[in-house]
């Protein structure tokens, strides 16, 4: 019989930024379907919940005092305002993962990541997920029909912006075709839990090998 050997590992913190729009939920929501070691960071936000999203699934939704009362208890690892919203991510459920020696998925923007790089340094690994075209872009807020036409307008408006932040990211990918985008986003996750630095577990396992176990 053969034995499969688990090497111990830190967790990791995946994160996915993309101008609105350009697939981040939809390759979460597959990501996470497939993968028992990865948890959604789920944000706090003060945006109108969207027909058939969820309270604590999709987003903790709230007021803009309640959003407040979360930064001034510290209770954030980061937080930002993105199209006269705010959003940000409790610390709590993150840290409790990562302790647990699960990975964790982030649907956040460039101001979060680039928070939540200074914090957690080489726990991060990042993901920018660029449209094929613009036209392709809108099309798709578009047909995702759950924004008004204002709101689709003003979410194009600041695609440019976002997607000027692509180089501060480890990977960019390119969602044309969703299977050819989830499979890179499969593989860039399996590769960044093999690498050595996470692998706790790696020196005894090896020093056993070298004892001749
Ligand atoms: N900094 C930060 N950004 C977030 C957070 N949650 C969501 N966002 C970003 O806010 C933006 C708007 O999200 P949303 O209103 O759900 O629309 P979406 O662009 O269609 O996903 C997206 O760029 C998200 O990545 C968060 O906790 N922190
Ligand atoms: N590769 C793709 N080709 C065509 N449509 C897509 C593709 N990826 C996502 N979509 C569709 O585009 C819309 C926006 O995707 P979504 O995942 O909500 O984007 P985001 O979370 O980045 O705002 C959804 O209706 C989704 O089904």
């Amino acid at each position: 019989m053969t034995e499969t050997i688990e090497i111990e590992r830190r967790g990791l913190m995946l994160v996915l930024s993309s101008p609105s729009g350009a697939g981040k939920t939809t390759i979460s929501r597959s990501l996470l379907a497939e993968d028992d070691e990865l948890a959604m960071s789920v944000s706090a936000t003060t945006r109108a919940p969207r027909p058939g999203e969820v309270e604590g699934k999709d987003y903790y939704f709230m007021e803009p005092v309640d959003f407040n009362l979360l930064i001034n208890r510290d209770e954030l690892l980061e937080h930002a305002k993105v199209f006269d919203n705010y959003y940000g991510t409790p610390r709590e459920p993150v840290e409790r993962a990562l302790a647990a020696g699960k990975d964790i998925l982030f649907d956040i923007d460039w101001q979060g990541t680039q928070q939540l790089a200074q914090k957690m340094g080489d726990d991060l690994v990042s993901i920018f997920i660029l449209p094929p075209s613009t036209q392709a872009l809108e099309k798709r807020l578009k047909t995702r029909a759950q924004d008004s036409d204002e709101v689709v307008a003003r979410r194009m408006s600041k695609a440019s912006e976002e997607i000027s932040h692509w180089a501060e990211y480890d990977y960019v990918v390119i969602n044309d075709d969703i299977n050819r985008c989830r499979a890179e986003v499969k593989a860039i996750l399996q590769a960044e839990r093999v690498r050595r630095t996470r692998r706790t577990g790696l020196l005894t396992f090896v020093e056993q090998l070298r004892e001749g176990y």
